[in-house]
């Protein structure tokens, strides 16, 4: 079994969308798991297990704590290799977490050698001669420059990483990539012989990862963002579940807490196909929330199969969350958000889309939504997920969107894959 332990929240579901469509049963558990596999649920039925923390951003200490309790709780559930995933744009701070979070994984597994792939073509993230692209741009040159959280102002991956490690840092080259895995492992073993802890691995398209994954298959411990999970093939050939028939229609809610350009033009594209968008003005949450809900559960109740979308009415321009006051607004706006979640699915709304990693992480902790399974995909890194309804509690639907994840459509299409 493989278990992954991500950095956030959306990357969570990010990682294990892509591992199901290569053929792993995955699941999915939020927050640090006491013991796994959680009830009714056995080891035997998963090929992987994807728990989701919020540590990116977390103080180093407490990521390294979180990441170190999941690691047991993996191992103690049968895991026999680990991924460390983290975001495919590397956001991280000077201090970490990515090096730390690394380090000591490694450590504990008595690993040596560790790849490093942030590298997801399907959504514009290349690697080549160690720098980043996003898209056309170099990572510094992109929007995660200005990331109010993690700006990324530095393209190259191997400086970025050896900023945050005392380990020694490598980079394998294309050319190697593309001479196959034979050579690829060839070229590992030598970077471990020469006490190089990280290989940083061009890539630049699935192909590349299809060798990067068959080369590292019996590592214990490989690191990066979603994509190298592409590239590695599980024993399933059917590992998304079907929507249990309840959730394949009915009324529908975005929550578009993203700060993000590409739910900025999903936003606008969804106005342009008349979704209402009812707004939160972030100067009274309160009632906002009160009457963002008492408008939805009308527009409801004349027509059951529609879709509302709520989002900030303040245009969110650089959201200065390392200030006081800018976090404690998001803060606000998340909490806000959870509210409103909490309040639909008590009055039986069951499908929601997320749009946001941090606002994905205020709305699972609202719903109580620990663990989750995996349905279809509906973008690359993105899928709808179920809760388990054990417990007597009915199944919600969740797809829970990485802010710069998802087509310009993804509002309105995305429930046509709740199938
Ligand atoms: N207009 C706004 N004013 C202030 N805060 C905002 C505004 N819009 C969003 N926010 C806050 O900004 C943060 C956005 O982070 P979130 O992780 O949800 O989405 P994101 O920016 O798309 O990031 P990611 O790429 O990690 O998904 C949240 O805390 C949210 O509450
Ligand atoms: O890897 C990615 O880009 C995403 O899963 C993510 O983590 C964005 O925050």
């Amino acid at each position: 079994m493989l278990g992954a332990i991500a950095d956030d929240v959306t990357g969570a579901v990010d990682l294990a969308s892509n591992l199901v469509s290569r053929g792993f049963r995955t699941h999915l558990h939020f927050g640090v798991p006491e013991t796994l596999p959680p009830a009714g649920y056995s080891s035997e039925s998963a090929d992987a297990i994807v728990v989701a923390l919020k540590s990116r951003t977390a103080p180093v200490e407490d990521a390294v704590g979180q990441s170190l309790a999941s690691l047991g709780a993996l191992l103690a559930a049968g895991a026999e290799r680990i991924y460390v995933k983290y975001c495919s744009t590397f956001d991280s701070t000077p201090r970490g977490n990515i090096g730390p979070v690394c380090d000591a994984v490694i450590e504990r597994m008595s690993a040596r050698t560790a790849v490093v792939v942030p590298s997801f073509p399907a959504n514009g993230r290349t690697l080549y001669r160690g720098h980043l692209f996003v898209g056309d741009r170099l990572l510094s040159e992109s929007s995660l420059a200005h990331h109010p959280l993690t700006p990324m102002t530095d393209p190259d991956i191997r400086r970025v990483l050896a900023s945050q490690t005392a380990a020694q840092v490598g980079l394998l080259s294309l050319e190697t990539v593309r001479e196959g895995p034979g050579a690829v492992r060839a070229a590992l073993d030598t970077f471990d012989e020469a006490g190089v802890r990280y290989v940083v691995v061009d890539a630049i398209d699935d192909h590349d990862l299809t060798t990067i994954a068959t080369a590292t298959a019996t590592d214990a411990v490989i690191t990066g963002g979603s994509g190298l999970a592409l590239g590695m093939s599980g024993p399933s050939s059917h590992a998304s579940l079907p929507a249990p028939t309840h959730l394949r229609s009915g009324p529908g809610v975005v929550l578009a807490g993203s700060a993000s350009e590409a739910t900025h033009i999903q936003l606008a594209r969804a106005a342009a196909a008349n979704v209402p968008i009812l707004r939160l003005d972030l100067d009274a949450l309160g009632e906002g929330v009160q009457r963002a809900r008492a408008e939805a559960q009308a527009r409801f109740a004349t027509n059951p199969e529609s879709v509302v979308i709520v989002a900030p009415a303040q245009s969110p321009g650089r959201v200065e969350a390392t200030s006081p006051d800018g976090a404690a607004r998001a803060a606000a706006l998340e909490a806000a958000f959870a509210d409103l979640a909490r309040g639909l699915a008590g009055s039986g709304i069951r499908r929601f889309i997320v749009a946001g990693g941090e606002t994905s992480g205020a709305v699972v902790d609202a719903l109580g939504a620990h663990d989750l399974i995996l349905g279809q995909t509906i973008d690359p890194g993105v899928a709808w997920t179920f809760t388990s309804g054990t417990g007597g509690r009915t199944p919600v639907a969740l797809a829970l969107k990485s802010g710069n994840f998802g087509g310009p459509d993804f509002f309105t299409d995305a429930w046509r894959r709740l199938t």
